[in-house]
């Protein structure tokens, strides 16, 4: 028989939130009852694939330890510099208990849907190949600074969301590789691109949204009301 495929989560939520200009993180932000990063896990909690959540935060963070996160399955590492050392620390910390493959969510996007991951783990583990959830630009897309130079194309332009899937050694030697390369990356895809690997773009809900900025959490906070409702028909 078949040994049945271990996933873990990995939630990086050891940012400061400099855009959102608060004077504490963003993700301990409360939309009702529950602070963004509670949202987030309860939204992970709900996958049924994922048999454990590894949640980076700051060595100094001093919001985590007060959660109630009775009943989830989730172990605190502590997260880097870049949200990409954030990432390698927790697959570090998992190193000796390795699962087949690490799905990493931003602790900053609470909206998203559960359907969304189940379909982005099914697709990649069909295709055995890593890969994110996307969303086809929509609007026309300008390049320039104080004027627009170019329109350009955008019939295979995607915004990258998350959750990220890949196999674990494939993310973990990717993030080692650019680190060693002193390489900028912002998602966990950009570092298996730079190693030449295939990343499958599945398309997702563009309102997943990442709460980035106060204008992003006017929104979320109207997103996740909607959501309740929907829940409760
Ligand atoms: N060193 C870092 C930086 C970011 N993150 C996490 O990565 C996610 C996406 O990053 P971003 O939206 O850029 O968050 P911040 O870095 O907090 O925001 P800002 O760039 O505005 O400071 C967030 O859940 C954030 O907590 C992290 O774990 N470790
Ligand atoms: C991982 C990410 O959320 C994908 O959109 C994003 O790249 C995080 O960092 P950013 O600095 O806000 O782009």
């Amino acid at each position: 028989m078949n040994k049945p495929t271990t996933i873990a989560a990995v939630v990086p939520a050891a940012g400061v939130g400099a855009r959102m200009g608060l004077n504490h993180p963003k993700q301990y932000l409360k939309i009702g009852d529950k602070t963004v990063l509670e949202h987030t896990l309860g939204k992970l909690a709900q996958v049924p694939q994922l048999t454990k959540l590894y949640v980076a935060v700051s060595e100094t963070d001093g919001y985590f330890d007060e959660l109630d996160l009775s009943g989830l399955a989730v172990s605190r590492v502590t997260g880097g510099q870049e949200r990409s050392d954030s990432v390698l620390n927790a697959l570090l910390a998992m190193q000796s208990t390795a699962p087949d493959w690490v799905l990493v969510h931003d602790a900053a996007r609470p909206l998203v849907e559960i359907n969304d991951i189940t379909n982005l783990i099914e697709q990649c583990l069909t295709h055995q190949e890593g890969g994110i959830l996307a969303s086809k630009v929509k609007d026309t897309i300008k390049r320039g600074t104080s004027h627009s130079e170019e329109t350009v194309p955008r019939a295979t332009l995607w915004q990258a969301l998350t959750p990220q899937f890949f196999p674990y050694h494939q993310l973990l030697n990717a993030l080692q590789q650019a680190q060693q390369n002193n390489a900028q990356i912002t998602d966990e895809a950009s570092a298996v691109e730079l190693a030449g690997q295939p990343v499958r773009l599945v398309s997702g809900r563009s309102d997943n949204i990442k709460i980035t900025t106060p204008e992003d959490y006017a929104l979320a906070s109207f997103l996740m009301s909607q959501q309740s409702k929907a829940r409760s028909l």
